[in-house]
């Protein structure tokens, strides 16, 4: 089968770079987290799945995600929390035996403050953050995290009254400096925070705190304490996220008095410290993803695993989904007639090329839609495994839902849905099979497990179990050693769409979203095809 386009990734990079627009310039209002660059070398007609991290989120109010599901919801019955003496032993070892520096652990906890807050604050609605830092290690976790927080789109500023002149301190103030992230001295800052910043970070201490809050370190709590009033008067106040403990807590007997502030979220450190058990906040996450199984097991540390490569982790449930309130509000280049391409497979291939070197998640997945006589349509996703000026090529099972439906009916609807362009691409058009060629061809380029899989599956048929199919797989294995070749079902092979109508959307602030719809039309005698707006 031919693909059109043989580029390789490097190629198809520098095209980009002639693009009016990077896909760093498409924007959702949701946090940037990490994806691992794909390895998979990329071609056309073969494309290769590139592994990402499975990310759920869910969300509880406008602007507010939720955060990480799966393993990382953990019982927190189950988890370990550290007495004053355990967390400074532990820091000691990082930093002895264990050959960290402060400098490394810093920025390590730093990060992790920044991504606890971007998996739950979209910086489209929770943008101005203000860091409140303190004389010590906790200050400097601030004040990295001041820093990531530039880079993932927010807007930083930062409130440091006592300095100290060490290295590592100097150096973090002259990288914020240098990014010309606004310094806030006590007496500049607004006597109502509520205003003016949607986000406040309580950086000022850790658990070295003791006794009462010493000026000016006594003003500055005293006025996140005071925002609780606002939330009590149903004013807009801005979300408090304390990292490791909240400041001026104990920090193992927590808000003693019930009096201190009560922050939305806490980033643990490490571990959670005794005072953790007393947070009630929506949000608690774990961050410092160092610990090495020799302080895990000296401390009998029971705590959530890290999803993927993600630097921090949510303690607890999330809190509960507003499912009406989920929503992006997408942010993107305007796209307009006179860019797109006459040709509609060009244009696909263009938006393609960006959906790859976005490195999103299996860009080549696409929703089928198909329906049969009875007019009732169903649709399930697909991966397209080539395009070019016939159309678009999936293979499946022959006898399956889809196939019997194309059988009634040869038409179909393919969707794809690029989230980190916000994009979609709908091709609708008729559907034949490929050749015989094409589906063998295809078929013995497979994976040898996915070709002994789709002999295995009468695709769509009930099964008495799981183990049914893993019974019939084994016994396929040991009937096609390694070498020999094992034969295409007659019931597997290739479809191809061949497309009639084209739409390209490109999502917009306000639903205002840009949509290019391609229709085709005889101009004498030739087939072209007519480019018109839609409405949003
Ligand atoms: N393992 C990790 O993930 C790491 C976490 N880190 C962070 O470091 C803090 C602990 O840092 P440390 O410097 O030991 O302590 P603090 O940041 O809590 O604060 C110490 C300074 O605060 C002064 N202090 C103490 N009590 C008061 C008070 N009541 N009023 C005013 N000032 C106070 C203290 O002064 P002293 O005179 O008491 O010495 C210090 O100047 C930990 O919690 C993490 O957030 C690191 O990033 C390393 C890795
Ligand atoms: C991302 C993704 C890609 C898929 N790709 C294919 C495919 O290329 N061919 C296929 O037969 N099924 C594929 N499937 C499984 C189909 O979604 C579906 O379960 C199966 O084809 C049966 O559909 P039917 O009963 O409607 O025919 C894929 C599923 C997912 C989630
Ligand atoms: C059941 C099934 N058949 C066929 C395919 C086509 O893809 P591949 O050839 O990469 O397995 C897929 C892909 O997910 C699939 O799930
Ligand atoms: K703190």
């Amino acid at each position: 089968m031919r693909g059109v386009l043989g580029k390789s990734r490097k190629m198809i990079c520098s095209l980009l770079s002639q693009a009016p627009v990077s896909p760093a310039y498409y924007y959702r209002s949701s946090p940037s987290i990490y994806k691992p660059k794909p390895s998979n070398r990329f071609s056309w007609g073969f494309l290769a799945p590139i592994p990402s991290p499975a990310i759920r989120v869910f969300c509880s109010k406008p602007g507010e995600v939720g955060g990480l599901m799966a393993s990382s919801v953990q019982n927190q019955g189950s988890i370990s929390y550290l007495t004053q003496r355990e967390a400074a032993e532990v820091d000691e070892t990082l930093m002895g035996p264990l050959g960290f520096s402060v400098d490394q652990l810093m920025e390590l906890a730093g990060l992790s403050v920044a991504t606890s807050i971007a998996e739950v604050y979209k910086p489209s609605e929770y943008n101005r953050i203000l860091a409140i830092c303190g004389p010590g290690n906790n200050g400097g976790d601030g004040l990295v995290a001041a820093r990531h927080l530039y880079h993932f789109g927010y807007k930083p500023f930062v409130c440091y009254p006592k300095r100290t002149q060490k290295p590592l301190y100097s150096g973090l103030v002259t990288q914020l400096e240098s990014l010309s992230i606004p310094f806030l001295s006590v007496d500049e800052l607004p006597m109502d925070l509520s205003k003016d910043f949607d986000i406040l970070v309580d950086a000022m201490f850790g658990f070295s705190f003791h006794g009462a809050p010493r000026p000016p370190f006594d003003d500055l709590i005293k006025k996140l304490i005071n925002l609780h009033y606002y939330e009590q008067a149903q004013r807009k106040s801005p979300v408090i996220v304390s990292v490791d403990i909240p400041s001026g807590w104990h920090v193992e007997e927590g808000d003693v008095g019930g009096d201190g502030i009560k922050p939305d979220m806490l980033v643990s450190l490490t571990a959670p410290k005794l005072c953790a058990k007393k947070f009630s906040g929506p949000h608690h996450f774990l961050g410092g993803r160092f610990v090495p199984p020799a302080i895990a097991e000296k401390y009998k540390l029971q705590l959530p695993q890290y999803p993927g490569m993600s630097m921090c982790v949510r303690i607890g449930k999330p809190p509960q989904i507003d499912i009406s309130a989920l929503r992006e509000n997408y942010i993107s280049p305007e796209f307009l007639e006179e860019q797109v391409e006459a040709d509609p497979l060009d244009q696909f291939r263009k938006w393609f090329d960006d959906a790859m070197a976005a490195n999103l998640k299996e860009p080549n997945a696409m929703a089928l839609s198909t329906t049969g006589k009875d007019g009732k349509p169903s649709s399930r996703m697909v991966l397209l495994k080539g395009v070019d000026k016939d159309g678009f090529v999936w293979f499946t099972n022959y006898e399956s839902q889809k196939a019997r439906q194309l059988s009634e009916n040869p038409h179909a609807a393919l969707l794809f849905y690029w989230d980190g362009l916000n994009r979609q691409v709908r091709v609708e058009g008729s559907v034949e099979k490929v050749s015989d060629e094409e589906s063998e061809q295809y078929f013995h380029s497979r994976p040898r497990g996915s070709q002994l899989g789709a002999i295995v599956s009468k695709q769509s048929t009930v099964v008495p179990g799981r183990h049914v199919l893993h019974q019939q797989y084994k016994e396929l294995e040991e009937k096609y050693s390694k070498e020999s070749l094992i034969p295409k079902p007659k019931y597997w092979g290739g479809y191809r769409l061949k497309p009639e109508r084209f739409e390209f959307w490109q999502g917009q602030p306000s639903r205002l979203h840009d949509r290019l719809e391609y229709s085709p039309q005889e101009t004498d005698g030739k087939r072209v095809w007519k480019i018109v707006r839609l409405a949003p």
